[in-house]
């Protein structure tokens, strides 16, 4: 185990009773935090991974921080998440930089139907780096893909900037749950690969497995 990132594994070597002695079983851990401005859809993001539900009507801002786990299985390997939503308004910044040290991945949202919210996606990646453990895994998601009427950022700006920073990128939507589970899995599936890393171990690229595995919105789709 190399902890690269600071992902945690524990060899689970004994078990519970009915484990063959010779096949241990791995926990991994991460901390994943949401990133972007209030109102960009993290809350609502969250609970559509966690609960499978969407928390439509009156908008209630985040106030400070909050966290929820989840546990992912990726390859036969149990990935607990422990993720952070953090409140997107200036006022909690001080209080949401805190939490950066210890994050390993980095889930940072605009709104595709809010031009000022994909403005300031510089500004936070220059909060990251400042605050953020220098390997953090980031990812950059255009949400709110279902509101295509509304839409003032074309896919190919997110993808420019991502290709730009050297992060993923996909568009969301944390309504009807488009590539939600997706952003979740290729994060539990890094967080695993980095905590199990061996030499002469197959090699996982982020970035690939999201290109290969991402859904568009169904207006553009190329299908
Ligand atoms: N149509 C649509 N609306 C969304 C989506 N995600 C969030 N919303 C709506 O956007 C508003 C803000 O969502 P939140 O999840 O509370 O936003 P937030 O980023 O957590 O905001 P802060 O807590 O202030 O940082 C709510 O009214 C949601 O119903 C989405 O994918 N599609």
């Amino acid at each position: 185990v190399t902890g690269m990132s600071g992902a945690a594994a524990t060899r689970d070597g004994e078990g519970p009773a009915h484990s063959p002695p010779c096949s241990p079983s791995y926990d991994v851990t991460g901390k994943v935090m949401l990133l972007g401005d209030s109102g960009v859809g993290k809350t609502c993001f969250l609970i559509q991974f966690k609960d499978g539900a969407f928390l439509s009507g009156t908008f209630i801002a985040t106030v400070g921080i909050d966290f929820r786990n989840k546990v992912v299985t990726v390859d036969g390997v149990r990935v607990k998440l422990q993720i952070w939503d953090t409140a997107g308004q200036e006022r909690f910044r001080s209080v949401t930089h805190a939490y950066y040290r210890d994050a390993q991945a980095l889930l940072l949202l605009y709104d595709i139907t809010n031009k000022s919210s994909f403005d300031n996606i510089r500004a936070w990646l220059t909060e990251i780096h400042e605050y953020a453990q220098r390997d953090v895994v980031i990812m950059l998601l255009g949400n709110k893909a279902d509101v295509s009427s509304e839409r003032v950022i074309r896919s190919e700006d997110g993808e420019t900037l991502a290709r730009e920073y050297g992060v993923p990128f996909m568009e969301t939507s944390a309504k009807t749950g488009m590539n939600v589970e997706l952003a979740f899995l290729a994060i539990a599936k890094e967080l695993k690969y980095r905590a199990l890393w061996q030499p002469d171990g197959p090699s996982f690229q982020i970035r690939d497995f999201v290109e290969s595995q991402k859904k568009r919105p169904s207006c553009c789709s190329v299908l």
